[in-house]
């Protein structure tokens, strides 16, 4: 199958402009990017999609997010969530053990890989557990997992509290070459608590989660790392100690990377309307004002590498139960362009090429996938977004099954309208 994208704006990193070009698709890989003002190409024999005034990026790559299957159907499936992704431009997406069961065997990470194939739209890369069932006890069958076809191990839901377990995993998965990828939280330092020590907590009165509870693990792990030669990658990174500890690590040359979501870089705390929605409860909690100004320049800086979404979806019953007994967590696949495009593009802050590049080349370098370049040669993984209109966040109409958001009603631009993934269109609303 071959397509001809026509008409479509792409990012020149070289003058930092968009450019009017033609993008050509060939058994699954881009085999052409030309200007536009050279004239139509001939299309004869190809599929053509018109992309007159919107972008063209390579698609966009989310290394956190929770598909839910096996066990929790309910809240999501490997069909819903990818279907999700796409239509948030998604064409590669990482999802988290956390399951029923735990994924911890190799035979789990192929009941995944096997649904992702039947009956997903995107790619999908399951991590696997670091310890058996996520509890801390005993490591899992590192050897068995990666050839089964696990993308990395990380027991993402509960840090790892236990030091020598935590060291042991990364000197193992440091000799075979596979990355540690850590929910960063000690457990005797939040113990019941959802949100983090702030004003937010201090004018209702409620327990607060502190910042050390994220950073102390942060610290520990990038001595093990440096200790152990890992590939060490931090999971949304909210607080500005951890910001500092990562770039300090970076700086004298530990193996380690690290992502952000986009609730911690648009809100904090004191953004929280009150006790009653817990859309606005997720893990880590919405820290402080400072906290955010700090994630954000980790991001502009490069400590931090990528945005994740840590897509987090949950039923609507669970999420009525009220803030305390609610599950932690929020979709995100269905918002995070928009969000970024809007708040970080549309307002100056961030060029179209940073945000591209930390949603796509930049995961892609620091996981090694072939994706993430809109380039020829490169697989033929793309999405176009219209950027000129404006439209409001319905959650209701999210393709997810989750529509636990804090960012419905929003009005945002920079929605994807069409998914192509190694040259198939597998979303489009144009
Ligand atoms: N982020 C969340 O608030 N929740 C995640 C777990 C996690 O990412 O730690 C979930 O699985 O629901
Ligand atoms: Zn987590
Ligand atoms: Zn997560």
């Amino acid at each position: 199958m071959s397509v001809w994208i026509l008409n479509g704006q792409v990012w020149n990193g070289s003058t930092g402009q968009v450019e009017e070009k033609h993008v050509r698709t060939e058994n699954g890989v881009i085999t052409a990017i030309v200007n536009a003002a050279d004239g139509a190409p001939d299309t004869a024999g190809h599929d053509v999609v018109d992309a007159k005034g919107k972008l063209i990026s390579a698609g966009f790559i989310d290394m956190h997010v929770h598909l839910r299957e096996p066990g929790f159907e309910y809240k999501e499936d490997i069909a819903s969530g990818t279907r999700s992704a796409a239509r948030g431009g998604f064409t590669t997406i990482a999802c988290m053990p956390n399951t029923r069961p735990v994924t911890d065997t190799p035979e789990t990470v192929k009941y995944i890989l096997d649904k992702a194939a039947t009956e997903g739209i995107v790619k999908v890369l399951p991590y696997a557990a670091i310890t058996k069932n996520e509890l801390g006890r005993e490591l899992t069958d590192f050897a068995a997992l990666k050839e089964a076809g696990a993308a990395g191990f990380t027991d993402d839901g509960v840090g790892v509290q236990n030091a020598q377990m935590m060291k042991n995993a990364m000197a193992l998965a440091a000799s075979m070459g596979m990355p540690v990828i850590a929910h960063c939280e000690d457990d005797t330092l939040v113990e019941g608590a959802w949100a983090s020590e702030g004003n937010f907590a201090r004018k209702h009165g409620l327990k607060g989660i502190p910042n050390e509870s994220e950073a102390i693990h942060v610290g520990r792990d990038v001595l093990l790392a440096e200790a152990t030669g890992v590939h060490y990658h931090v999971c949304h990174v909210s607080t500005e100690q951890s910001v500092r500890l990562i770039r300090l690590a970076k700086q004298i040359g530990v193996k380690v990377t690290a992502e952000v979501c986009p609730h911690h870089l648009l809100l904090s705390d004191e953004d929280i309307p009150g006790l009653e929605d817990a859309n606005w409860k997720m893990n880590p909690p919405l820290r402080s004002p400072r906290d955010v100004q700090a994630v954000i320049e980790g991001l502009e800086d490069g400590t931090l590498d990528m945005i994740v979404t840590d897509h987090a979806p949950h039923s609507a019953e669970e999420k009525a139960r009220g803030v305390q007994l609610a599950p932690f967590g929020i979709v995100g696949f269905e918002t995070v362009f928009p969000l970024m495009y809007t708040k970080f593009v549309l307002t100056g802050k961030w060029t179209l090429g940073f945000l591209l590049q930390r949603m796509t080349a930049d995961p892609a370098r620091v996981f090694g996938l072939a994706s993430g370049q809109l380039a020829v040669g490169a697989p033929a993984d793309i999405t176009i977004v219209d950027i000129k209109s404006e439209r409001e966040v319905e959650p209701e109409t999210f393709a997810s099954k989750g529509t636990n958001t804090p960012f419905g009603g929003w009005k945002l631009y920079g929605w994807p309208v069409l998914t192509m993934v190694d040259g198939a269109v597998v979303w489009s609303e144009l």
